[in-house]
Parts: C-alpha cells; structure tokens; sequence
C-alpha cells in the first residue's frame, strides 16, 4: 500500500492538472470532458491504480468500468491490469452496459415471477423473443432497470459491491443507460468518473442522449474538468482536427499558434475508378509495410457495409499476399476468451512453429487443475492430442482444407478440456448457450476464410489482428489509434446522413491516426456483386470534409 501524495504516474505519462485532480480525486464525482487522443481512457486505467494502490478504493470493495464495446473494454482491463499486477487488478471489473446489465439478470432472474418468469439457461438472440427461453439485446437494460426498481437490496448490494465506477465514452449513452446508472447510483456514495468528448458523439440515431455530459454534471452534481492535449497525433493531423473543431464547436478549438510542427501528413487521393482507388491504396499500404510499418498500425475505415465498399480493395490487396481483415469476425467476437481458443487451437495444429498460442492452450487446461499431478497428466493428454491431431494432416489422412476436419479438431479439443474449463473462462459464459454460440460462430467465420484458399494458416492471417491490415466501420473504430489511416470514399452517397451527425463520424474517423492519414473519393464506383441497397454509381466528393486537409 503506498500513501496517496506518494503515488506517480509512470515515467512515460504526464498528466496535466486536471487530469491529475481527476485521478486523485477522494469524494466527487467528476465529468472529464476533452477532445480525441487526450488521453481519457488512460485517464481511466491511473485512476484505477491510484485507487487500488493507495487503498481510497478499499478492499473488499470493487472498481466498476462501463464502456461501450467488448474492445474498449478489453483495452481497458488490459491497461490496469499492466499497470497495478494481476493481484489488484482482480477487483476492477469491466463491462459493456449490456454486460453490466446482463451480470444482474444473472444474478437476480429469480424475481421475475410467472409469465416473465426466465429459465436458468435463457439466451440472448439479436432479434427473436420466445417467452421464458429468450430475450433480446435491446430487453437488456430495461430489464435490469426492472429488476432495480422490484428490489432496493438488488441496488444496495452494488453499491456495496462498488466504492468508484469509470464511465468511458460518456456522450454516446442512450436514454435506457442513463436509467440504468441513475437507479443504481444516485444518491449514493459510490464516487463516478465519467469521460467522453461530445464531438465524438455517433451514437444519436441509436439513442444517445443530446447534452448528456451537462445532464450528468447536474444530476450527479460533477465537477467538470476538460483536459487540453492529445497524446496520439502529429502535428499536421492536430490541425486538421482542430479546423474541424472550430466548426463543430469553436470555444473547444485551440488556438492555432499552439499547433506548430511539420510531423505528421494528410492527403486528399482522388480516383477516376473505385478500381483505380483499389491499386491507389494498395501501392501506399505495401509502401507503408516495405519501411516496417507493422499491418496491425494500419486501418481502411469507411462509414458502411465495408465489404462492398471494399470489394475491389480486397482483392487487390489478396492479389498482393497482404492479409487485410474486415469485419466477418467482428471486432467484440476476436475479444472473447473462448475465440482466443479456438484460434489458438487451430493456430497449433496448422503450423507447429506457434509456441505462444501452445502455451496459452496449456495454461488454460492446467489452470482448472486441482493438484500438480492434475495438471501435469492433463496437460499431457492436451499434448498428445494435439501432436496427434498435427499428424493426421502432416501424412495427408485428413486434409487441411476440408472444414470438416477442423470441426473434429475442435469438437475433440474441448471434450478434453471439458466445458467447465471453458465456461471459467468469462462470467458470461457461465449462463445461457453464449458459449456454444461463440464457437459455431468462430467456427463458420473460420470456414469462410478457409474456403478462399484453401489454406488454414492463411486463414488465421486474415482473422488475427496482429498479422492483417483492418478494415473496419468508422463506428466500429472508436477509441482505437493507429499509425496510419486510411478514410475510404469521402462522398456524398456515403455521407448522406444528417451534416452534424455526419461531421462527427468524419471527425472520429481522422482522429484515429497518429501520424498519417489519407482520404479518398472517387468519381464512379461500380456496383458491387451482391450490393443488397440502393447504389449510386456516379459519386461526389464530400468537399467540406476534404478541404479541412488543406492548410
Ligand atoms: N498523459 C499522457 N502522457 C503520454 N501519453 C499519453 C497520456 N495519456 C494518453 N497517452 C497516450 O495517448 C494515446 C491516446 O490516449 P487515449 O486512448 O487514452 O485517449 P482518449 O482520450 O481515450 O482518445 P479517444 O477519445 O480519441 O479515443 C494513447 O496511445 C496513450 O497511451
């Protein structure tokens, strides 16, 4: 335990004031606002060390993060547990909002009585209902808030459970959210701290509530603290960001004079053809990679359906040998322990040279192991198979590219390890049919990649984050950063929404990148093969957003 004024951030952090009050800060609950790459989530994750190492967040009571995707939140509890050990790591829990608000159906079903009565191994589907068996995504939180307002003993065992909650990506919670925290939290002595920035709000069609960091600060009478620098980008991307900022919301715009520097670049690409656009951009990625830029440092964003829109991209990019990867297996399935595993699983028996994935693999089937000698005999067991398994396709008994061969794999993988190894794995697992869900799914999008080629490694280049160039929706790449970024097709067809909703998307998109950030168009853009949607094939660039490049 060290004494408060004895805490630091580690070396390569500075925190500016605000942010340090927000990290010490004993009793108030506390609304940080600042712009893209301020450092908020870091923000966050020293908090959180600072609570745990000082004992302000006292043992046995818990750290509460709420964030909005699987990714953040995973990013997050990396972060802490990196930065205070495993130990103390192990009292801050983190969640989506959905998760937070399944955790209390788990825990508390029983109060739903007779016609909304939930079977101990209800499911969760995205659209279906069927009455005791399954709910939606969307019944989540209100049914939580439900169970709230049937029980105080329900909200008084969380605040007991929890001394601080961490709310990141605050201004894009919707109505039912906000609910949600006030029925657990107001009033009470459980301290916030909620951080977000309101110009990256993107979530207003799904719900997020306009003004929310204001409601927040008055409801829960925060104090709010902005923080002025951002961590991530070069120079040249600050001001671009920044020319944005000055339309989108001018007294939050810095000055320019405190914007100097020449690191950093933005680069308008203009295409006659998507096709064009498609070599374009690939001669600039095998550029970025040939000079040791690693693929996972660079991103393809587009506004929607990154498939079509990335068609030809994508086959250019196949044609070239670099592995890109787009959303088949989404981003919150790639964060799932039990996908890990099954990765990891198929990763060991197509090419023997994966020692961090085999000891991962072993890890998992000794650590539910009661003694020494438990461990040691299942881990051999767990070896043998394998060995076995990698030899059946090594003599050619069973071939690499048949999917029905992997499926034996992992069907005899995990009737070794038993499903309880699995189900520790999350607490999600523990209810319901998420976990057989979760490898049918891992399953399919495997087979998938495998059907391009034939080849299982391959495969797994394509649908690891590591190894494969990304592509992903601008939604899906909030609160990420990479060194490059490329912003597909800045046209009106794809910018067709509301200009301030719009504006905002666009920002978040170029706020990613750290050092360079290129934006395309392009004056004709070919149907696609199986475009299921209207598409214009004639296109107009976006001109507002790319003069913001100009200097
Ligand atoms: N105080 C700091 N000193 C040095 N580097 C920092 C500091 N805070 C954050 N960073 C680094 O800056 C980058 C951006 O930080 P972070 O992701 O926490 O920002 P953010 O405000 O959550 O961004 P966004 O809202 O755009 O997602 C990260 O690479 C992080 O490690």
């Amino acid at each position: 335990m060290i004494l408060p004024e004895d805490w630091r951030p580690p070396e390569d952090i500075t925190l500016e004031p605000n942010a340090l009050r927000a990290v010490r800060e004993p009793m108030a609950n506390v609304v940080v606002t600042a712009g893209p790459g301020a450092g908020k989530t870091e923000l966050l994750a020293e908090r959180a060390d600072f609570l745990l190492t000082t004992g302000a967040c006292r043992y046995p009571r818990r750290i509460l993060a709420i964030s909005f995707k699987v990714d953040a939140e995973r990013n997050i509890r990396e972060r802490v547990r990196k930065r205070c050990g495993e130990q103390l790591a192990a009292r801050f829990d983190s969640f989506t909002f959905h998760a937070f608000a399944k955790q209390i159906i788990d825990n508390y079903r029983v109060l739903f009585t007779g016609n909304d009565a939930l079977d101990p191994d209800y499911t969760v589907d995205r659209s279906d209902r069927v009455p005791h068996r399954q709910i939606t995504f969307d019944d989540l939180v209100p049914l939580a808030i439900d169970i709230l307002q049937k029980s105080p003993f329900v909200r008084n065992a969380i605040r007991q459970t929890y001394s601080h909650v961490f709310l990141d990506e605050f201004q894009d919670t919707t109505s039912n959210q906000y609910s949600l925290l006030k029925e657990v939290f107001i009033d009470s002595n459980v301290v916030l701290t909620a951080v977000g920035d309101v110009k990256q709000r993107i979530m207003s069609w799904a719900g997020a509530l306009d003004g929310i960091m204001q409601t927040f600060s008055v409801d829960f009478a925060a104090q709010p603290l902005p923080l002025y620098q951002n961590y991530r980008s070069e120079p040249v991307l600050r001001r671009m960001q920044n020319r944005i900022v000055q339309v989108m919301d001018p007294t939050a715009a810095i000055p320019v004079a405190e914007l100097v520097g020449t690191e950093g670049s933005v680069t308008v690409m203009p295409f006659t053809t998507s096709a064009d656009e498609a070599v374009g951009i690939t001669d600039q990625i095998e550029a970025w990679l040939n000079t040791g830029v690693p693929a996972s440092e660079i991103a393809i964003l587009v506004r929607q359906q990154p498939h079509l829109v990335c068609e030809l991209l994508i086959d250019e990019l196949n044609a070239r040998g670099i592995a890109s990867r787009n959303e088949q297996l989404r981003q919150d399935l790639t964060a799932e322990p039990a996908v890990i595993v099954i990765l990891d699983l198929i990763r060991v028996v197509a090419d023997d040279r994966r020692p961090a994935a085999y000891a991962r693999l072993m890890r998992l089937v000794t650590r539910m192991s009661r003694t020494e000698e438990m461990a040691l005999r299942n881990a051999r067991a767990v070896s043998r198979f394998l060995e076995a398994e990698r030899e059946t396709f090594r003599e050619g008994t069973a071939s690499r590219s048949d999917s029905n061969e992997w499926k034996k794999v992992i069907v005899g993988f995990l009737r070794l390890v038993t499903k309880p190894v699995m189900c520790a794995l999350s607490p999600e697992y523990q209810h319901g049919k998420h976990l057989n869900q979760l490898i049918k799914q891992t399953f399919d999008v495997f087979c998938r990649e495998l059907d391009k080629d034939g080849d299982p490694i391959a495969a797994l280049v394509r649908l690891s984050e590591d190894e494969a160039v990304r592509i992903l929706t601008i939604h899906k790449s909030k609160g990420l950063e990479f060194e490059k970024v490329v912003v597909v097709g800045v046209e009106s067809e794809f910018f067709w929404a509301e200009i301030d909703d719009c504006r905002a998307e666009f920002f978040v998109a170029i706020s990613r990148a750290k050092n360079e950030l290129i934006l395309t168009c392009a004056q004709r853009r070919p149907r696609p093969t199986n475009a299921p949607w209207r598409w214009e094939e004639q296109r107009h660039p976006m001109k507002e957003f790319l003069n913001y490049a100009a200097e």
